[in-house]
């Protein structure tokens, strides 16, 4: 069995999750910690893999402090910059035999949109994306829309395309956020759980992504594989449910 520990527990992901290792065949939950526990209690001898699913402010200091104890750990947690990535890789070079895995979506819908959004790119001229999600997300735009267009945007730079045209004169903040030169939108509506349209424009013509995460179940999959894999990569930082997926 492989025993997992959850920080974030109480919290929707990390209840969902809490569940769900307690309900899959290959799995066992070692300790359920939340805001204010002490995660010193998290050791290599109770726990092979710790899935963290916090807040972006309190996360990078939670792995970082979980690399210490020396346990693998999964996250789901958004906010990752290049910056807080280099803070763990420094991490795990005092620590080789850990592994880090962060996966922006854990769900099998978005991560292969985002993998097709990466393939389309190259062929329209435009695109922009819009991520919709329930109005108690503290975050905007969704780290999967940021994820997707860097995704995009290293598309177009491989196939050597050029800015994306837009003559917008006056903008109060109806053109979204621009990330890599893509115009994000973000949608907070209640009834929602988490959605992503990529929308890609040719004359004449335009192509859809749409990927719906209709219920938190969505992820579970997607965050048992990235458990069964801890440990695979150690001294490294994973990120991105593709590499554990046949694309
Ligand atoms: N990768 C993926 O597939 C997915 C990622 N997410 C991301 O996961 C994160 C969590 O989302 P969600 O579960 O909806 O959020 P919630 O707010 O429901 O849960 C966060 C939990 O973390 C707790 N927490 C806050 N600070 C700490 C800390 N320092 N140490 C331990 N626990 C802490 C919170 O406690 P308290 O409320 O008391 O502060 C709360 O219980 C977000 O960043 C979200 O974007 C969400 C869905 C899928
Ligand atoms: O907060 C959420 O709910 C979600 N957060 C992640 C994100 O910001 O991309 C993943 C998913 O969209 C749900």
């Amino acid at each position: 069995m492989i025993r997992v520990s959850v920080v974030g527990a109480k919290g929707r992901m990390g209840a969902t999750v809490v569940d769900a290792v307690k309900n899959a065949p290959d799995t066992e939950l070692a300790k359920a910690l939340d805001a204010g526990d002490d995660l010193t209690q998290i050791t290599p001898e109770n726990t092979d893999v710790v899935v963290e699913f916090t807040v972006p402010a309190a996360s990078l200091d939670n792995v970082l402090a979980l690399v210490n104890q020396g346990v693998n750990v999964v996250v789901g947690t958004t906010g990752w910059t290049d910056e807080k990535l280099a803070r763990v890789k420094e991490a795990l070079a005092s620590h080789p035999d850990v592994s880090v895995f962060i996966a922006p979506n854990f769900a099998i819908s978005t991560v292969l949109a985002e993998n097709f959004a990466a393939q389309a790119a190259k062929y329209f001229e435009s695109v922009e994306i819009v991520e919709m999600h329930h109005p108690n997300k503290v975050d905007a735009p969704s780290g999967t829309a940021i994820h997707t267009a860097h995704a995009i945007a290293a598309a177009r730079k491989d196939a050597g395309m050029g800015p994306i045209p837009d003559n917008t004169q006056t903008d109060g903040g109806s053109r979204g956020q621009v990330v890599d030169g893509i115009h994000v939108h973000a949608v907070r509506l209640r009834g929602l759980n988490a959605h992503e349209e990529v929308l890609f424009g040719n004359p004449g013509e335009q192509l859809v992504l749409r990927a719906d995460s209709f219920d938190r179940s969505s992820f579970m999959p997607g965050v048992l594989l990235a458990v069964r894999h801890a440990g695979e990569n150690p001294g490294t930082v994973t990120v991105g449910l593709d590499n554990y997926l046949d694309l």
